[in-house]
């Protein structure tokens, strides 16, 4: 049996935050340990070009992200994680599934429909400022996961519409060139795993700069924690741990027995300074042991590029064959093969006749177009046998035994005896080479 694949990548578009690694990497680390999963963690960097030009931001952010997954324990000897540039088949898959998607689905995306809508308020031209890389995200997303055929892929509730659309492109390839080429991912959102406060309360977010950064240095982590928001309440009054950023951002790190404890410290009153010098104490705690590494790793961006070459020898072990198979299903190949790709890709793609027995006990047949469309579909008999004769007559005789059957045949809406008659025919002519 094969194994589940998880896949997720995080854009390097800036120096990763505590709310990226509670929320984030330090689930999928410990997701990672699971042996019965395959796990493909990458840093999808072309994605980062969509939102940030500044390229000395997003090599420094590359290298950030990369180190901080080492330094919180991923451990690339059991898990896949490469950077999405290394891996030259993901644009070409993009391409390929530009192709089988409509454009109006790429309409329909958050990011896009959020950028024409502010558009459209302020009175200037819909797609101003929006470039075709945002209008193309979703499928650049789609090839990052197709590629690997990612069973489940952990997200963001932002994210969801984007895995609906890699099911979809995925179908669209399978069904027009016939085959199961793609299998249908699924998004996994975590609901449990909180999301954590920035400096000012609101969601902590590289776009709202209120961010802690995961590995700032102690004496740094000190004063970001010294300056989240709190209220005026003085020291011995009682405090609500309801709407506490520091309440919630400790959660995101302390078990519940500590959690309780202070949520105690705040109905008798501790002072601000105090609960905040807790909350830096149990981040450090945490934190402390994995910062000498990320240090190193930082100073040493050669042994990541390494880890990171190492990486893409391993992912593209199965994305080069994939791709090549696809090319061929496209119709992108090598012309000395020609004739023989024709024939197999005729034979993926043709009709089925099946044969089946209902919970009536009758034993039923019917012919199935490749795409999935149902062009006939039988009474039931009595004998299994009888079924069987008739499918043997259709495809001997075609359009005369289609004639002489039709009172054991049910009528379908949309369906006319030529596109009947074609299957069969198509059947046939499979039937002889
Ligand atoms: N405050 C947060 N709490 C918990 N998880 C978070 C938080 N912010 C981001 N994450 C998670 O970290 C991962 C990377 O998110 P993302 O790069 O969007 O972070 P961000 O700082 O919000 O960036 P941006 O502002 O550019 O959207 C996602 O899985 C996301 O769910
Ligand atoms: N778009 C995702 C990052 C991403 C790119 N490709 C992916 C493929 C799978 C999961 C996530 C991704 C984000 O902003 O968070």
């Amino acid at each position: 049996m094969s194994t589940t694949r998880f896949l997720t990548g995080i854009t390097p578009s800036g120096t990763p935050h505590l709310g990226n690694y509670a929320g984030m990497m330090r689930p999928a680390i410990e997701a990672s340990r699971d042996k019965n999963v395959e796990n493909f963690y990458f840093l999808a960097d072309y994605h980062a070009l969509i939102k940030c030009q500044d390229p000395e931001r997003v090599q420094r952010s590359t290298i950030e992200i990369a180190a901080s997954w080492l330094a919180a324990g991923l451990d690339p000897e059991h898990v896949t994680f490469y950077r999405q540039s290394d891996i030259p088949e993901i644009p070409e898959l993009t391409w390929f599934l530009t192709c089988v998607t409509g454009k109006g689905l790429l309409n329909r995306a958050h990011a896009y429909k959020a950028a024409v809508d502010k558009n459209n308020a302020s009175g200037s031209e819909p797609d101003d400022g929006v470039t075709a890389g945002l209008f193309m995200y979703p499928v650049l997303m789609g090839a990052d996961i197709l590629i690997f055929n990612a069973n489940k892929v952990p997200v963001g509730r932002d994210q969801v519409q984007h895995l609906e659309m890699a099911r979809d492109m995925a179908s669209s390839f399978n069904h027009i060139y016939g085959g199961e080429y793609f299998t249908l991912p699924e998004a996994v959102v975590e609901e449990s795993v909180a999301t954590l406060p920035g400096l000012d309360g609101r969601k902590m977010s590289k776009s709202y700069n209120n961010t802690i950064p995961l590995f700032a240095p102690r004496e740094q982590l000190r004063k970001l924690i010294n300056s989240i928001t709190t209220d005026s309440r003085a020291p011995g009054e009682a405090k609500e741990v309801e709407g506490s950023a520091l309440f919630q951002i400790y959660q995101g790190f302390a078990s519940e027995e500590e959690s309780a404890a202070l949520r105690q410290q705040y109905a008798e009153g501790i002072a601000w300074g105090d609960a905040k010098q807790i909350l830096f104490e149990r981040i450090d705690r945490e934190i402390a042991p994995m910062r000498e590494r990320y240090e190193y790793l930082i100073a040493h961006p050669a042994e990541l590029e390494e880890i990171l070459q190492a990486g893409a020898i391993k992912a593209r072990k199965l994305a080069t064959p994939l791709l090549q198979q696809l090319r061929g299903a496209v119709g992108i190949r090598n012309l000395a093969q020609a004739s023989k790709a024709k024939t197999k890709a005729a034979k993926t793609a043709l009709p089925q006749f099946k044969q089946y027995r209902e919970s009536d006990g009758q034993f039923y047949f019917k012919l199935v177009a490749a795409d999935g469309q149902l062009l006939l579909q039988s009474l039931g008999f009595t004998a299994p046998k009888e079924a069987g004769q008739n499918i043997a007559r259709l495809q001997r005789d075609g359009a005369t035994a289609l004639a002489a059957i039709k009172p054991c045949l049910q009528t379908l809406d949309g369906v006319n005896d030529d596109l009947v008659i074609q299957a069969l025919e198509q059947l046939r002519e499979a039937a002889e080479q």
